[in-house]
């Protein structure tokens, strides 16, 4: 193999953002502690004393490049939690946080990155026995502290004040608070112990193993296979999976927990909860092998007996949360129904390692607050874990609402998570509680490759808020709170869903993470470049707040730059393609060896250098000198060398293209046969070449291609979950409107309403007016005073009605009269003044003589002229004919009433007094 160039620290980039570090995780079981590890530890130079590079080599073909990484620090197989707390300067970290020399502090990063199952979540957040780097970090941060943390139940003014100096529109929650609303308190005989993280190895039933026992202890001595035995002994036992209360702690005689309750509800709720999908139907094959597949489907339970549940089997409200996962099994929560939030305080954590003997300096003129907030981010979306789903009024289900992040107008100059529900802490223990309940949330399921995989980046937030104390002693004024942030990320992990055997939304999900861990390793890469990070949520996250905007610099609240750890973990006996791709992400430095592979022609020339000079001929040319490829140079079809698109797409790449140098001889002249083998044997290796040129481009298609179809998947997944926001926010809407055009229809129906009903009774009232006054007239009399009075008057108003009428009435009709008088010709009006003279006459003689003249008319009078004489004449037969029409009304109204046809009102109108009445009245005519 050509030699190596070493990897320097030169090689890495002066503005990494991230210290690198690797973890080497020690291998799950026996099979797999007895297989070939594909990543070896490079010794240490003499100068330095801990290793920083690794060799990656390709486990079976031997012709694929080696490999080397260089990071900050490589922790072997058994480096203890304590190892990985000290050297990865965590409590550096902390001290930045906590800025024991005054000023704001600096904020914290700490994040783990690898393959599903290669133990980022062992790393950070621990195990049943052992603490992670958050708890470790979060003891030293109380420790430190120590008696400058504000008490705010003794306080609680301080909660307000706290609130008001928060950025991010946070709901702020003393802990105590926080605690009962999510913890039930358990019965006397529960008795949870801590959270196991991660899950423990997983025994037969009946295994008499203690659940103490069974943690594997921390080690520092070689893996090997014993130890991988005395692991795959230590088994955790549970009868009952479920840890979400109200339950009783269940009962698992003879399965050797010292607390069978313990092992079941002390498990990290949610981690512990999810089964892969085989294993939940009750079959397939565990890719874990036979032993694992042993374990979790339970073979070896007698036939009858139920077989014991994994303690990892979905509790109800998982199932719920899960539904696309667990729909397919049938036994999902109805919509209706509302999953217990009520957890089991547990009793007690972990306690190893002990960080006692490490504290930090705090600023002793400062008194400090603890805030802890959760989120995870989750299809590219960021949800708080410490807020509960609420139910959708259209689907019934529990939802959350997704958070943005963003600048917000307390913030204008970076970035925040805005709405999240945070919990000051007092104690560490009320931090653990906080961080228990977060993780109960979080989203986990079991895969091929890991049972209780994460399917979320977990992000864990310990916000120290400082202020100066006594401010408002001297100033006045309460001090302003300030302060930093240690950011605590689990990163989900990368998985190929080939290896995790994942599908539908599981593979969706998967398609999700692996984006954005691309995504991610490109930031890496390109740490310097913060236009990249905008890439995806995750990125946005872990990188907008390195980058000092612009914004900033111009409000002059420029912030210390974060600080930021990554542990890269690596199983060595995991998957090679996918370690790789993630140490290629990761790494500081890089450098590709192309190996040398014996090749065919090179075979065939050895074996006929080797011939000829076993057997030399007189006259033949020397023998052919031993060739010395000092590379072998990668094909190309085309011309030029071979370049793996993959390899190519890293820029920490330092790649070995130097161009062989084939030193051998042609062959002797005379000697055909030679040649001709020569030329075969060459045209064999450049087939060959090609082949194996071909077959990486397939690999990096494949690869290429099963990308493309999980983004598409998550695509889809993100495209359902839109549409489905969309129709309950349109359903929310047309409800909405529905609700105040139903109010407004409801107001004017009202009012229509009341209408009718004054309009109705004023028709009764008048009806009732109306009866009462026939009443008066059928009875002729009524007994009080006042009714009289109404009576009478009512009958007035009624009978003066008539009378006008009756007076219009009459008047239209004189009108008629004239006209059909003036119309006549006075042959035709002859008869009429004959036939009614005597009337005429008689009407006449009642009118009163005019002044100066006697009773009798004078003889001047009737000489004056037939003029005046037809005058009068007519006068009197209009008189006549007026007299005739009133006796004909007469009579037509008495015929009306007999045959019950005339209104009440004309018999009541046409009383014969009244018209007599009116009969005296010249002014009618
Ligand atoms: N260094 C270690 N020592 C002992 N056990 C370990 C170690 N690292 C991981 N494990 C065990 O391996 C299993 C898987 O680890 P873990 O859940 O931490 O993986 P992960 O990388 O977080 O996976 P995922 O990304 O799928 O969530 C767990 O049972 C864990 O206890």
């Amino acid at each position: 193999m050509e030699k190596a160039s070493a990897l320097s620290a030169s090689t890495q980039k002066a503005t990494n953002l991230f210290q690198v570090y690797l973890r080497l995780r020690p291998p799950q079981n026996e099979a797999a502690a007895s297989s070939e590890p594909f990543l070896a530890v490079e010794e240490p130079d003499d100068d330095i004393t801990t290793p920083r590079h690794i060799t990656l080599n390709p486990p079976n073909d031997r012709r694929r490049a080696i490999e080397k990484f260089a990071f900050t620090q490589v922790f072997e197989e058994d480096a203890t939690q304590l190892d990985i707390f000290h050297c990865t300067g965590v409590a550096n970290l902390v001290k930045g946080v906590l800025a024991p020399c005054g000023g704001d502090g600096t904020d914290a990063l700490l994040a783990t990155l690898g393959v599903t199952g290669s133990g980022k979540s062992h790393t950070i957040l621990g195990s049943k026995s052992q603490r992670g780097l958050t708890q470790l970090a979060l003891d030293v941060i109380f420790r430190s502290i120590g008696q400058n943390v504000v008490d705010c139940d003794a306080q609680p003014v301080l909660e307000h004040s706290i609130a008001a100096s928060d950025p991010s529109e946070a709901a702020i929650f003393q802990a105590s608070t926080f605690l009962d609303t999510v913890y039930a308190d358990p019965p006397p005989s529960f008795r949870a112990s801590s959270r196991a993280p991660t899950p423990m190895h997983v025994g037969l039933p009946g295994t008499p193993t203690s659940c103490l026992q069974g943690h594997r202890q921390e080690h520092r001595g070689p893996s090997g296979p014993g130890l991988a035995l005395q692991r795959s002994m230590n088994v955790r036992i549970v009868s009952r999976e479920d840890s979400v209360a109200p339950s009783t702690p269940p009962s698992a005689p003879g399965l050797g927990c010292r607390s069978p309750s313990k092992c079941k509800a002390s498990s990290r709720g949610r981690r512990g909860n999810a089964l892969p999908r085989s294993i939940a139907r009750g079959g397939g094959q565990s890719p874990s092998g036979p032993y694992h597949q042993q374990v979790r489907t339970g073979h070896r339970v007698p036939q009858g007996q139920q077989p014991v549940k994994h303690f990892m089997a979905p509790t109800a409200s998982i199932r719920f949360k899960t539904g696309t996962k667990t729909a397919s099994q049938g036994d999902s929560i109805g919509p209706g129904q509302t999953p217990s939030r009520r957890l089991h305080r547990p009793s007690a954590f972990p306690q190893q390692p002990d960080v006692s003997a490490l504290s930090m300096s705090c600023d002793p003129s400062a008194e400090y607050a603890v805030l802890v907030s959760m989120y995870e981010v989750y299809n590219d979306r960021i949800f708080d874990l410490l807020t509960p789903a609420v139910k959708s009024a259209t689907t019934k289900e529990y939802r959350r609402r997704p958070l943005l992040f963003k600048s917000t107008e307390a913030s204008p100059d970076r970035k925040v998570v805005a709405g999240l529900r945070k919990v000051i802490c007092g104690t560490l223990h009320q931090a653990l509680m906080v961080l228990e309940a977060g993780l109960h949330e979080r989203r986990v399921t079991g895969t091929g490759s890991n049972s209780v995989s994460s399917r979320s980046h977990g992000f864990f937030c310990v916000e120290v808020k400082k202020r100066t104390k006594g401010g408002s002693r001297r100033h006045g004024a309460e001090a302003p709170w300030s302060g930093s942030a240690l950011t605590v990320v689990d990163l989900a992990g990368s998985e190929r869903a080939r290896d995790a055997k994942t599908a539908g939304a599981t593979l969706a999900e998967a398609g999700k993470i692996n984006e954005s861990l691309m995504y991610l390793g490109q930031c890496l890469q390109m740490q310097s470049d913060a236009a990249s990070k905008d890439k995806c949520k995750l990125t946005e996250l872990l990188f907008s707040n390195c980058y000092p905007s612009p914004a900033a610099y111009a409000s002059g609240r420029y912030r210390n730059p974060q600080k930021a750890v990554m542990i890269v973990t690596a199983d060595p006996h995991g998957d090679f393609n996918a370690t790789s791709q993630i140490l290629r992400y990761s790494a500081l430095a890089r450098e590709v060896t192309v190996p040398r592979v014996p090749s065919i022609t090179q075979t065939i020339l050895a074996a006929a250098a080797a011939a000829a000079l076993q057997a030399p001929q007189p006259g033949s040319s020397p023998p052919l000198a031993s060739p010395t490829f000092s590379s072998s140079r990668p094909f190309s079809p085309a011309s030029g060398p071979v370049r793996s698109p993959q390899l190519l797409s890293s820029p920490n790449i330092m790649r070995n293209t130097s161009p062989p140098t084939i030193s051998s001889s042609p062959p002797g002249s005379g000697d055909m046969h030679r040649s001709t083998m020569e030329a075969a044997a060459l045209e064999i290796a450049r087939l060959s070449e090609e082949v194996d040129y071909l077959r990486r481009a397939a690999d990096a298609e494949r690869a290429a291609r099963e990308e493309a179809e999980a983004h598409l998947l998550s695509m889809e997944d993100r495209m359902v979950e839109l549409e489905q926001a969309i129709r309950e926010d349109c359903t929310n809407e047309f409800e909405r409107r529905l609700e105040i055009e139903m109010a407004r229809w409801r107001a004017t129906m009202q009012v229509e309403m009341e209408r009718g009903e004054e309009h109705w009774g004023r028709k009764i009232e008048v009806f009732e007016r109306s009866m009462d006054v026939r009443q008066q007239q059928a009875g002729g009399g009524c007994g009080s005073d006042d009714g009289c009075w109404s009576g009478d008057e009512d009958k007035e108003n009624v009978l003066v009605e008539d009378v006008n009428q009756e007076n219009e009435r009459l008047r239209r009709e004189n009108e008629a009269l004239r006209r059909e008088v003036a119309g006549m010709s006075p042959a035709k009006r002859m008869p009429l003044q004959e036939r009614g003279s005597d009337v005429g006459m008689a009407l006449r003689s009642k009118q009163p003589p005019p002044p100066g003249e006697t009773g009798s008319p004078r003889p001047a009078r009737k000489t004056r002229g037939a003029a005046a004489g037809a005058a009068a004449g007519e006068e009197d037969s209009l008189l006549m004919r007026m007299e005739k029409l009133r006796v004909s009304d007469a009579q037509a109204s008495a015929r009306g009433t007999a045959a019950g046809g005339a209104s009440p009102k004309k018999v009541r109108k046409l009383p014969a007094k009244r018209w007599n009445a009116v009969d005296n009245d010249d002014d009618l005519f």
